[in-house]
Order: structure tokens, then sequence, then C-alpha cells
């Protein structure tokens, strides 16, 4: 590739920015410590710099936790909301934003269905109609969705909490299906409590969730579509699906089946989430980079963790800032 050459596009990646007009904390463990009110001026340090890019970003994907659960004791749930929404609007790019644990802690997914939080609106229509008739007849439909940004390119948006006890409420078919399942796998009174303290069990907590099949047959369908054309898939969501990419405390709960299902196609080059505040890299044995981006809440006000993703035909380069790595994307086939 040559030096300098121009990309196809960009665009923006932030994740976990957990605002909250409170003072510093901690998390559960009391290891890291959280920027809860600063979390919004490093999101306003991120569109500026967006903003001053050379190619504009065309979008920017918000991966999750967006406000912090302790807004809602407080009352302060739809005035925090507000305040990181005018901070995405001051970037000329549109944000997708995926749905985390906190946006639960937070809203109803009734509520968050009405709200900013969707970008759905945001779809591709006009060239692939048949991924979306699976999910039209769901009385319980998952918050996912597919969009073509340049020709040959497509990015997936997935929701982690389709199977999860936070943002399904009783009486409905999957709040019941994701107690029995989370019970079947964690058999402590507190779920959040992990059922043991190290290995890849430990992901089965309250504050996880996974994929329903209905989800993942629609997606099978979106990435058949993409592999008869040649597209390139990006797909993200706010949970984590490679244990080597994360901390396995932050797996999402059928991770396996969510990978099998990306193994089965040749079109996915990348995925991308959050939760994690550490953040994450691994290439799979598939050639699938696993991109865990660093959270905005345990940064320092004197860092920052966001990244603009150049894309070419060949591979994308990741610029990250502060706690975000600098990374070299090759596709699985160049
Ligand atoms: N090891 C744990 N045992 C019990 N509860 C926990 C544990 N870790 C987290 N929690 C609880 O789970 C919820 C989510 O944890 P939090 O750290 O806020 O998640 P995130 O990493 O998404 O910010 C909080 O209510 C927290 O108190």
């Amino acid at each position: 590739m040559e030096e300098n050459a121009q990309p196809l596009f960009t665009f923006g990646v932030i994740a976990d920015i957990q605002y909250a007009d409170i003072e510093d904390g901690f998390n559960f463990l009391q290891t890291r410590k959280r920027y809860y009110r600063n979390s919004i001026s490093l999101l306003n340090s991120a569109t500026e710099k967006w903003n001053a890019e050379p190619v504009q970003p065309s979008f920017i994907l918000q991966l999750g936790d967006i406000i912090d659960g302790f807004n809602n004791p407080r009352k302060a749930s739809e005035k925090a909301l507000e305040t990181v929404v005018n901070g995405f609007n001051k970037c000329k790019a549109k944000a997708h934003h995926a749905w985390g644990n906190h946006e639960f802690y937070n809203f109803s997914r009734t509520y968050l269905m009405d709200s900013v939080l969707n970008s759905k609106h945001l779809e591709s229509t006009s060239e692939f109609q048949s991924a979306k008739h699976v999910e039209e007849n769901n009385p319980e439909p998952s918050y996912s969705y597919h969009f073509s940004p340049a020709p040959n390119f497509r990015f997936v948006l997935l929701d982690a909490y389709d199977i999860s006890i936070i943002g399904r409420g009783e009486p409905s078919r999957k709040y019941y299906q994701s107690l029995k399942y989370l019970q079947e796998h964690n058999k402590n009174t507190n779920l959040n409590f992990p059922p043991e303290p190290t290995g890849m069990k430990q992901r089965f907590v309250e504050f996880n969730g996974g994929f329903s099949r209905e989800q993942l047959d629609w997606l099978n369908k979106v990435l058949t579509f993409a592999d008869n054309n040649q597209e390139k898939v990006t797909v993200m969501c706010h949970l984590p699906i490679y244990p080597a990419s994360t901390s396995p405390i932050c797996l999402a709960w059928n991770y396996e089946e969510a990978l099998s299902v990306l193994h089965s196609h040749q079109c996915v080059v990348c995925f991308m989430a959050g939760h994690d505040h550490d953040g994450g890299y691994c290439v799979d044995e598939c050639g699938i980079h696993h991109l865990t981006f660093e959270g905005v809440i345990e940064t320092p006000p004197d860092s920052n963790a966001f990244g603009t993703m150049y894309v070419y035909e060949d591979r994308m380069i990741l610029k990250g800032n502060g706690r975000v790595k600098d990374r070299i994307l090759l596709y699985p086939s160049f």
C-alpha cells in the first residue's frame, strides 16, 4: 500500500463513557478508579479530534454503557443522557449506539427503543430486505441492524443483552428463559457474583447477557448476503465474544454460538466490543480481529480512550488515542 494513500472511508470508535455527574469512585472490586464526571470531557476531546480529521469520519461507533447506572438512584438518568447526547451532537458524524448493561440500569427496553440511543433508523434497507422479516413478528425483538457505509463494506450491530435478565422484564418469555439459563450456570443468590473465582464460567453473571437463536439466525442471513457480495464485515456489540480478547468475566454468555456463526462465513474481518475497561486484542483462528476498546470511564483526565479507523481495500488501520493503541488489521484473505 502506498504511504499516505487515501482511505476509502474512516470512522470513530468509543466505548464505556459511563458518564455521571458525581465524584470519582472505583469499580466493584475497588481496583480501578472511575472518573464519572470527567468522562464527558474525554468525549468532547474525541469529537473535537474527529471533527478535525482530514477525511471526515463517516460515522461513530459508540459501543455501549454511555451513562453509568449510578444515575438511576439519583433520578439523573435523562439529564445525564441529554448531556452525553449533546456531546455526540457536536460531532459532524452520526453515532451508532450499542446497548450495554448500564443502559438497562437506567432505562427499560421500551424506553430505549423510542430514545436517541436507538440508531436503527441508520440501517441500510434498500439492498437487502430478506434479513428483515426474521424479527418482524417477534414480540420481543432484539436491537440489531446492519448498514453499508461504502460499497463492499458492511457493519452489523448486535444486541448482546437479547438474552438477559437486566433488559428483559417480567413477565416476558425471554426474561424467564434468561433467568433459567443463568441460574443453571450460577447458583449464587446474588447473580452478579460469579459462580467461580477464575476461568471461563465467570461470565455467567447478571451484568452479562447473550444472543437469542433468532438473532443469530438473522446474523447468519446477513453474513450469507455479505459472502455472496464479496463484502467485508465488521460486527460489533457491547460484549466481547473471543476469550483471548478480554477477561473471561466480560464474555457474552453464549459467545461460542456467536463465534460459530462468524466462523461459518468468509466475509467477517473484525469484531468490536467494549465492557472490559482494560481493553484487549487478538486475531482468531479464522483471521478475524477481535478488538475490545478500553473504557473511557477508567481513563485518567490527562489521557483518553478512543480511536479513528482508516479503511482500505486490504486493511483497516486503527489510530488510537491515549489508552487505545495503534493497530494494523489486515483482512483474513490478504
Ligand atoms: N464480583 C462481583 N460481585 C458482585 N457484584 C458485582 C461484581 N462485579 C460487579 N458487580 C455488580 O454488577 C453491576 C455491574 O458492575 P459494574 O462494575 O458497574 O459493570 P461495568 O464493568 O459494566 O461498569 C454493579 O451493580 C456491580 O456492583
